[in-house]
């Protein structure tokens, strides 16, 4: 039987009423009446989600869907509209910047205020008093009122606040990234510290490698629902490919806005349409011309770009790159890198990179290819168009392989 379940969302559902500003012709055929119209907006639409004690869970997803309304709904902030939330154990969180802070008292006070909400007392407080302020480093300003103080100190205070309430569930909102380096490597270890406990996190985050780095599951959010969970690489995976959707609707949407500017107009920069292309294939070949799925150290590769241009591409460069299976970029190259120019691309076109002697590591690779611009636009990326297994002699580990030589110095 798995840990038992500290965070137990059921059927949850947000909506919020966004109020908008109506156009100056209905205003004035609504003279009398509000100048604003309200129309309903789900931020979470039916989550369900069960946090197993121990396991630290990312949120990710794009901006706006839905992640920190899910976080705040778990730490009591905001009350879903349908559905439900259960939590066991005592919850600290770190969600917006300065919540629970009141700007007039001073750093002192609101530790104090802040511990109290948390569910400490006053006793309990004093004795972890010192070593709060010691771990957020702002010991100079704790006399001073905290609408002074900076986003970075704000955060350091409260973070240290969290951890030192012996919180059995931590929600951490992005808000850590106003911190400075050195802060958030502390803030990093101290989670760690927290995941070697046993304790429960869930944090909402961007950096897709802090997922891979700390994360047992990954959680991806798209327009309030959930559209992935699981182990952080297959998360990823799917999120990757979902900002890949994002990112061509964007170049399409760009086209159409293009297309629309008549030829009477000036045409600003910005109305330029990208050009259509896509990476139709990728082959990986060995120097022969046959296909391998197997890659060993020192063999040559060549990957194949097939590509079909439905607007000419001028000036523009097309790429590869080879990842890991934990979406780590192994090596990456393109024809810009390389100083090689390419012919105005139209219609059908195949390129071939040819790369002698690779030497990586086990595992399994996968193989990405890309189309741009002249000024950089990525057209299309093919994502995973080729997968293979890098097998080596077992005599190292790592992402990179070579066979060294060993040899005792003082014999
Ligand atoms: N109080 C509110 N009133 C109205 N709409 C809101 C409110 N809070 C959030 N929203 C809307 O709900 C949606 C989800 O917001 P949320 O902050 O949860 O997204 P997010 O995934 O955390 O985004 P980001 O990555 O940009 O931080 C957004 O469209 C946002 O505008």
């Amino acid at each position: 039987m798995g840990a038992p379940h500290v965070v137990e969302i059921e059927n949850v559902s947000k909506r919020f009423v966004i109020r908008k500003e109506k156009s100056l012709k209905e205003r004035l055929v609504n003279l009398r009446r509000s100048n604003l119209h309200k129309e309903d907006f789900w931020a979470l639409r039916d989550i369900d989600l069960q946090i197993e004690a121990g396991t630290t869970v990312g949120l990710i997803g794009p901006n706006g869907s839905g992640k920190s309304t899910l976080l705040k709904t778990v730490g009591g902030i905001i009350q879903p509209t349908s559905g439900e939330v259960r939590l066991r154990g005592r919850l600290a969180a770190l969600l917006e910047l300065g919540a629970g802070f009141h700007p007039d008292l001073t750093g002192r006070e609101n530790v104090y205020l802040n511990a109290a909400i948390l569910g400490l007392s006053r006793e309990q407080t004093d004795k972890h008093f010192d070593a709060i302020v010691d771990f957020s480093g702002i010991e100079r300003f704790i006399d001073t009122q905290v609408k002074f103080y900076s986003s970075g100190m704000y955060v350091r205070l409260a973070f240290a606040v969290a951890v030192h309430v012996d919180p059995d569930i931590l929600l951490v909102d992005e808000v850590l990234a106003v911190g400075d380096e050195p802060f958030q490597r502390k803030c990093m270890d101290r989670i760690r510290g927290f995941q070697h406990d046993g304790r429960t996190i869930v944090l909402v985050t961007h950096s897709l490698d802090q997922v891979l780095e700390i994360c047992d599951r990954a959680v991806v959010l798209d327009h309030g629902s959930i559209i992935a969970d699981g182990e952080p690489r297959d998360a990823l995976r799917a999120l990757r490919s979902e900002y890949d959707q994002i990112r061509q609707d964007e170049l399409a949407h760009q086209r159409e806005a293009a297309e629309t500017v008549t030829v009477t107009e000036a045409t600003p920069a910005a109305a330029v349409a990208p050009p259509a292309a896509e990476v139709t294939a990728i082959e990986v070949l060995d120097t022969a011309g046959d296909p391998v799925d197997t890659v060993r150290p020192g063999d040559d590769l060549v990957v194949r770009v097939h590509l079909r241009a439905d607007d000419p591409v001028t000036n523009g460069f097309v790429g590869i790159a080879i990842e890991n299976t934990m979406g780590l970029l192994l090596y990456g190259t393109n024809s810009k890198l390389l100083g090689v120019p390419l012919p105005t691309l139209s219609g059908e076109s195949s390129f071939s990179f040819t790369l002698p002697g690779l030497s990586l590591g086990d595992g399994s690779l996968v193989v990405h290819a890309a189309i741009s611009s002249e000024e950089g636009t990525e057209l299309h990326r093919l994502r995973e168009g080729a997968v293979l297994a890098s097998v080596t002699d077992d005599s190292s580990i790592g992402l990179v392989w070579t066979k060294p030589l060993f040899a005792r110095l003082d014999a």
